[in-house]
Parts: structure tokens; C-alpha cells; sequence
């Protein structure tokens, strides 16, 4: 069990890289974005009853970091993610073999609201245990986030001011902001 936990892990920590250096190939820059980061690795466990059918598992939240990598269960639904236009969940169905990758608050700030970080939740829908694997890649260690140059027409356009991961960690937990609020509270001032 442990090892496959270990390989796992390290394979996803591969793909997140992979994704880090194409999403930046993709924006005509060169660098490889998640180098040194601190990510996260986390299995949910979900102890559905008949009792807790229609309530929520996990509420409304957006994901803090810059991108996560989501290997859902294969036979027990629940996760929902929001349509912004409309604001109307959308059921994330079971499908074997496939995995979900979103976006988290640092990458709208990085990209400068480019990239969405999508809310999202996890509804109990049938009493089952529900397993989920997510694999968080946060933001840097210490530097500040902030959208590289070429992603910002002039200084003016900066939509965030610049700010480390962990005060941003501290402000939602201390706000208890959970579903990107917080980083209303970021936003430049025009
Ligand atoms: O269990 C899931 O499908 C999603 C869990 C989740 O949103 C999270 O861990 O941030
Ligand atoms: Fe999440």
C-alpha cells in the first residue's frame, strides 16, 4: 500500500511539473513555473450514511494554490463545481480512469485572472464510502506571487498586489474566506 502511495505520488508530481512547463510554453514564456514549490498530497475519505444523503461532504470552496490534480472516485459521485455565469453546480460524474485537473486562487493572481479558480463542493449523494486523491501544488516557498511582466500589459493593469502564499493562507483562515472572497481583499485598488 505504501508503495504504491510513494509511486503515485511521485507520478503525479511529475505530470504537475509537466503541466507547469506546457501552461507556461502555452503563454510564449519560458520557465519552469512549480520548480521548488511546496505541494500537498491528501486522501479524502468520505464515511457517507443514509443520514448524511443530500448534505454537504465538503463545502463551497475554491482550492488556495496554483493548480490541483484530482483523481476522484470511480464509482461514488459528489463533486460539483460551479458555473461562474450562471452560478449553478455542475455534477463531476464518475468516469474510471480519467483524472480532474483545476486551478486554484494563485493562478487567477499569477495569470492575472486569466486562469479561474473554480469553486467547487462535495455533496453526499448516496450512503458509500467515497475515496478521492488530490494532489495540490500550493505556491513559492517565499517569493511573492505575482504575474510575470509579460502577462501584464502595463503596470496599471496588475490586478492583484503582490503577496506571499502563506500570508494568503493566513488571510482565509483567519477571514475564513474559503471560496476565493479572499482575494477580493488583494485586489489593487484602480
Ligand atoms: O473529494 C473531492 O472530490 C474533492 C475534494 C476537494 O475539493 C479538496 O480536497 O480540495
Ligand atoms: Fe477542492
Amino acid at each position: 500500500m505504501r508503495e504504491t502511495i510513494v509511486k503515485y505520488s511521485e507520478a503525479v508530481y511529475d505530470l504537475a511539473m509537466d503541466i507547469g512547463r506546457k501552461l507556461c510554453q502555452s503563454m510564449g514564456l519560458d520557465m519552469d513555473l512549480f520548480k521548488g514549490w511546496p505541494c500537498q498530497f491528501r486522501i479524502n475519505k468520505y464515511n457517507f450514511t443514509p443520514g448524511s444523503v443530500g448534505s454537504s461532504g465538503v463545502q463551497i470552496h475554491t482550492d488556495s494554490g496554483f493548480l490541483t490534480i484530482l483523481q476522484d472516485d470511480d464509482c461514488v459521485g459528489g463533486l460539483e463545481v460551479m458555473d461562474e455565469k450562471s452560478g449553478e453546480f455542475v455534477s463531476v460524474d464518475p468516469l474510471p480512469g480519467s483524472i480532474l485537473v483545476n486551478f486554484g486562487d494563485v493562478a487567477k493572481v499569477w495569470s492575472n485572472g486569466r486562469f479561474c479558480n473554480v469553486r467547487h463542493r462535495v455533496q453526499c449523494k448516496e450512503a458509500a464510502v467515497r475515496i478521492s486523491i488530490a494532489f495540490f501544488v500550493l505556491g513559492p516557498k517565499e517569493a511573492a506571487i505575482e504575474a510575470p511582466p509579460e502577462l501584464v500589459e502595463k503596470e496599471e493593469s496588475r490586478l492583484f498586489v503582490p503577496f506571499t502564499f502563506e500570508d494568503y493562507r493566513k488571510l482565509r483562515l483567519s477571514t475564513g474566506l474559503r471560496a476565493g472572497e479572499a482575494l477580493a481583499l488583494l485586489r489593487r485598488s484602480t
